[in-house]
């Protein structure tokens, strides 16, 4: 009996203290294993969906990828994949629509490589056509019918979900492109301050902004709103049609040569740059038509003289800044509020301002100029020999195109010396296209829900950590709360 006894008090394994300690360690780890797994994210499986960008100057097909359980709620959609549709936008096609459809089977070939099989026949598929169609259906409708229809039918034969091919207002192309900016830095999602949004195309431009000093019953055609995650939106978006970029070209060119002269000295091409153009090519577009010189010869010499400020008078004799009914507009008569909060300029914006190198959001609106003035002067053989990678349309133009940027901006759109550093030139956002597809695609597919989704109050790792702590100190307590009633249960055996 008494070796027997002396065993147990030898063998702490078998004090009441030790076995209630063990249990109670076993199901704290067996209770934290739970919290752990149960709360582990699962195997992700992502939906998707493509939108193909039919634009003046190009075709892209953009393909947005999201977490499957997640669509409607939490789950942000990103761009997987995009593709550059070779050839120009779908209206050059105009004469020869098939060829509008077939342009589009390569890009349409790899969109079924990225999408897994067993997708496919979810996947829905848009087209939405910008400002390209836009001039087309006006100048003849038929036309752009038929490059609908030839488009529809290369688009019916993938195996995707087609949901249609339409022309977007121009309020839609602003708005969306907010919409996308917003959602893919999280502001909307947060409620925070939005970004407004500047699109340059190749033949519109949009402007798109929250304004608190925006009173909808001046110009309601003006006003886009939004309840979007529990938030009210009140969005001021305006289209100007032939305001991109190549639309401009055309305008200040006609300008230039409305006399009909044989040669014009282009102040917003460099020094020695001349190339002969065609009359009827330049005026071939309704921007420009009803201008078209009487005595007009075929061809003109377009040389180059390389002068920021008179370029800057050129193109801003593309704006009508006389007439205004509204208490303060942009120009040509269209309303706009005080400009507010920060803005993302994208699409040309962007691609003109990184190649001449004046992204820089600290830059002063003076050194901008100052730079592009220097640029523009420069000879265009130099030019050239500087720049042997970039096509030469592109690089012929850059001095143009900073220019007119930088009158829309200042001139147009009322940006001063302070506002112009609020000015941020994107070309992406956490890997996704600044654009209209994303928020296109998001409306279409309800994928921002009106009201802010139901969300857990804690974080995983939050709530792990709080259910360990907790059932220790409630284990500690168990302990000691055992020894206070129980004094037998103390650590010291008593032998008798
Ligand atoms: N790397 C580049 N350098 C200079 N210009 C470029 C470059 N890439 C594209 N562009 C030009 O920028 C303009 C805008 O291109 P984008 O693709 O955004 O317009 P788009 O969708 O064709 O036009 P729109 O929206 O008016 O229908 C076009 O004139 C295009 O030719």
């Amino acid at each position: 009996m008494s070796a027997q006894r002396e065993m147990k008090e030898k063998n702490p394994w078998h004090t009441p203290v030790t076995i209630i300690t063990v249990i109670g360690v076993i199901a704290i780890v067996a209770l934290v294993t739970v919290a752990v797994l149960q709360n582990r994210p699962v195997l992700q499986k992502y939906k998707y969906g493509i939108v193909l960008d039919a634009g003046s100057s190009h075709t892209a097909l953009y393909i947005y990828e999201w977490p499957a359980e997640k669509d409607n709620n939490t789950g942000r959609a990103e761009q997987k994949y995009v593709c550059k549709v070779k050839g120009k936008g779908i209206s050059s096609y105009a004469n020869t629509p098939v060829k509008a459809g077939e342009s589009l089977n390569e890009c349409m070939q790899e969109a079924k490589m990225q999408v897994p099989t067993k997708r496919h026949h979810e996947t829905p598929l848009y087209l939405g056509a910008t400002a390209g169609m836009r001039l087309l259906n006006m100048e003849n409708s038929s036309a752009s019918d038929k490059v609908f229809q030839a488009v529809e039918k290369a688009l019916q034969r993938f195996p995707f979900s087609y949901q249609g091919a339409r022309i977007l207002s121009g309020q839609e192309e602003g708005a969306f492109g907010w919409v996308t900016v917003n959602y893919l830095d999280d502001r909307l999602k947060q409620g925070l301050e939005t970004t407004g949004a500047l699109d340059l195309g190749g033949a519109s431009t949009q402007i798109s902004f929250v304004s608190k000093n925006y009173d909808i019953s001046e110009s309601p055609s003006n006003s886009v709103t939004f309840r979007l995650y529990g938030n009210d939106y009140n969005l001021y978006t305006h289209s100007f049609l032939c305001y991109g970029k190549d639309q401009v070209l055309r305008m200040a060119l006609a300008h230039q040569t409305k006399s009909g002269p044989g040669t014009i000295l282009d102040p917003c091409f460099h020094p020695g740059y001349l190339e002969l153009k065609d009359y009827s090519l330049l005026y071939d577009s309704p921007c420009v038509s009803d201008r078209k010189p009487q005595n007009a010869t075929g061809t003109f010499n377009h040389s180059g003289a390389g002068n920021f400020k008179q370029c800057q008078e050129v193109v801003k004799k593309v704006f009508n800044f006389t007439s205004c009914k509204y208490s303060r507009c942009s120009f040509n008569g269209v309303f706009q509020p005080p400009l507010q909060g920060p803005f993302g300029a994208f699409s040309a914006y962007y691609y003109v301002m990184d190649f001449l190198k004046l992204t820089d959001a600290t830059m002063p609106l003076k050194d901008v100029k100052e730079k592009l003035a220097n640029y523009c002067a420069t000879p265009w053989n130099e030019i050239v020999k500087q720049h042997p990678e970039v096509p030469i349309k592109y690089l012929a133009e850059y001095c143009f195109s900073g220019t007119y940027i930088i009158t829309l901006l200042t001139d147009g759109y009322n940006f001063t010396s302070e506002s112009y550093s609020n000015i941020n030139f994107i070309k992406k956002i956490k890997n996704s296209d600044a654009g209209w597809t994303l928020g296109y695609m998001l409306n279409l597919t309800n994928m921002i829900p009106a009201e802010a989704p139901d969300s857990p109050p804690l974080p995983h790792a939050g709530y792990v950590t709080i259910i360990t702590i907790s059932a220790l100190i409630l284990f500690v307590l168990f302990i000691l709360s055992l020894r206070f009633i129980c004094p037998s249960f103390q650590k010291t055996p008593h032998i008798v």
